[in-house]
């Protein structure tokens, strides 16, 4: 779709077409695994789930094996900014597991199939009265991904990445086997996993920690408006070692922003209840900011799944440059509840023009960075970029073995900056631009969120990612003929 739907009357499109298909796709979803549950056929076909991929792995076997493997799934559902070039060439094996398939709640576990998304999980679990520890927050992110990639919550300064609340994984290898991992069974490979991006095997299962849920979040906004203010705040609230379950920032300029820190409640003050999932309310992103235009702390209580799904509707807040008009009042009564538009319906529809319009003029990247370097990471940012709002999210992240090793390999805290936008810097240049902000990410010993376009050779990325672990297991494993290296699947020269 190109020309000027394609460009600034992008939004015809959107919601004449996609908001629409979006909804029906999700109804079809929604009653397809409704059925499934209701039907309890998910875990009586796993296991002919799992055959039917050892044999499509042990047909590639016996061919010539000059194409390596990668998963069926069509490039412009995955919720990565690009698709993967080699989705055109590879041999593609499908794992069509979309099922939760257990929910136990004496061992405090869930286990799923790798196409669960976050929605699904939420819908199941909080019913139930249980979560996850660290959930993602966009609906159709899928536990597959996220496991495979990472994936990163306002609660990752407690618990971790997606990654630190995995108990097991289920994988069919390079040579059709089956293996189980988990901290004690066949722990190399359990370590090597995430951030492999399927180049050590195909994910089949996940077993997940469980913990209870409550109904509503308590959220605490707190205005800051200098950026040593808003850095001391942020540090303080994450270091706090009893409170706040969720801690995140969001910055409007480089010296003002909103730090908000929650904890999970079983009942709401009278008058402090905001369903802000609800179809007719702000964008989170512009609630947060009249906490700071009217320099007001304030306490909120959010049902759960609002708070969960909180950056849902919005995309963050890259639906601005979409339906540029969505946060009218009008806008949100008449079509609120058709928001957002599936992030894949978008990619599938979008044409050249939009392609070139985000190459040359946007920039999507998560930089995970040392808590203690934050504010010369948000000094960068703004002499980079200049992009707000900027998501804050801190993490923890330990010394296990594996990609990503925190400085002196001690336990360290983290924050993920998020830039997603227009850079408002006159000598922005997408390669070179990105590159100086990678250099910076790799010498404070930090980590950059391989979904986004990576500019990075192959060394430099040998630099910021440990690979002495994975090498060794993708030799063990005979993945060399089966699966590219890493780099390969996920640096912008793989990408279209
Ligand atoms: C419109 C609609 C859309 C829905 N969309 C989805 C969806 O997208 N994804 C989805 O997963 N579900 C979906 N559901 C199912 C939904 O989660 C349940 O129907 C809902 O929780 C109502 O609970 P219940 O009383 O029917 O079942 P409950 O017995 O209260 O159980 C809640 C859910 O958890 C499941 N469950 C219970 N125990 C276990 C167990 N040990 N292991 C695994 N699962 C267990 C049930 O099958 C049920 O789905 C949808 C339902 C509706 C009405
Ligand atoms: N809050 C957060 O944490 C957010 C995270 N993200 C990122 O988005 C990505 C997840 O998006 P999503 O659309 O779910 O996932 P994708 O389909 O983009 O998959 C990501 C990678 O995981 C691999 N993979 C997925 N499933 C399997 C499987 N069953 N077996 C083997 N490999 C598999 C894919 O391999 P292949 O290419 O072969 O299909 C791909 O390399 C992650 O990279 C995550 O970091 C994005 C936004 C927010
Ligand atoms: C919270 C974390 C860690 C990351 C959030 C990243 C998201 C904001 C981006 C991930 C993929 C991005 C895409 C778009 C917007 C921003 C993301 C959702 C588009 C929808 C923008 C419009 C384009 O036409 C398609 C993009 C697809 C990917």
């Amino acid at each position: 779709m190109d020309g000027k739907f394609g460009g600034e009357l992008r939004w015809v499109i959107v919601i004449f077409f996609l908001l629409p298909a979006s909804f029906f796709y999700d109804i079809y979803y929604y009653t397809r695994s409704w059925l499934i549950f209701k039907l309890s056929s998910a875990p009586q076909q796993h296991d002919k789930k799992v055959k039917a991929v050892q044999k499509q792995v042990r047909e590639w076997c016996k061919g010539d094996q000059n194409v390596h493997m990668c998963t069926a799934r069509p490039g412009w559902q995955t919720i990565s900014f690009r698709e993967g070039a080699y989705k055109k060439t590879f041999h593609k094996v499908a794992i069509n597991m979309v099922d939760i398939l257990e929910i136990d709640t004496d061992k405090k576990t869930v286990r799923c199939e790798p196409m669960v998304t976050m929605g699904q999980l939420t819908h199941t679990l909080v019913e139930l009265g249980w979560t996850i520890p660290v959930l993602p927050e966009m609906d159709d992110l899928t536990v597959g991904g996220l496991v495979m990639g990472t994936g990163i919550e306002s609660s990752s300064h407690k618990i971790g990445l997606f990654q630190h609340m995995c108990v097991s994984f289920e994988l069919v290898v390079a040579d059709g086997s089956v293996v189980t991992c988990s901290k004690t069974e066949n722990p190399d490979l359990f370590y090597s996993v995430p951030w492999s991006y399927g180049t050590l095997g195909f994910l089949t299962a996940v077993e997940i920690d469980i913990v209870p849920a409550k109904r509503f979040v308590r959220v605490e906004y707190k205005p800051c408006h200098s950026l040593d203010n808003l850095v001391q705040t942020f540090t303080e609230e994450t270091n706090k070692i009893d409170g706040n379950q969720f801690v995140e920032g969001l910055m409007y300029s480089l010296n003002s922003g909103v730090v908000m820190t929650c904890n999970m409640a079983t009942s709401a003050e009278p008058g402090k209840l905001n369903p802000i999932g609800k179809w007719y309310k702000p964008w989170f992103f512009k609630h947060v900011q009249t906490f700071l235009e009217k320099d007001l702390q304030g306490v909120e209580y959010i049902p759960l799944r609002d708070y969960y799904h909180r950056h849902t509707r919005s995309i963050f807040w890259e639906i601005q440059d979409i339906i540029p008009f969505g946060n009218n009042v009008i806008f949100r009564y008449l079509l609120g509840w058709l928001v957002p538009p599936k992030v894949s319906l978008l990619k599938l529809t979008q044409g050249q023009t939009v392609k070139e319009l985000y190459e040359k003029n946007h920039f999507i990247q998560d930089m995970l960075v040392p808590l203690s370097t934050m504010r010369d990471a948000l000094e960068v940012f703004e002499k980079e970029v200049k992009i707000y709002p900027i998501w804050l999210c801190p993490f923890k992240l330990p010394p296990n073995p594996g990609m990503l090793h925190p400085p002196n390999d001690a336990e360290t805290l983290f924050v993920d900056i998020g830039t997603y936008g227009v850079p408002k810097v006159n000598n922005f240049e997408p390669v070179a631009t990105t590159r100086r902000i990678e250099e910076f990410v790799r010498k404070v010993k930090g980590f950059q969120m391989m979904y986004a376009d990576s500019y990075m050779t192959r060394e430099e990325y040998r630099q910021m990612f440990d690979h002495t672990l994975y090498d060794q297991v993708r030799k063990s494993l005979n993945c060399e003929k089966a699966f590219p290296e890493v780099y390969d699947k996920v640096s912008r020269k793989a990408r279209i």
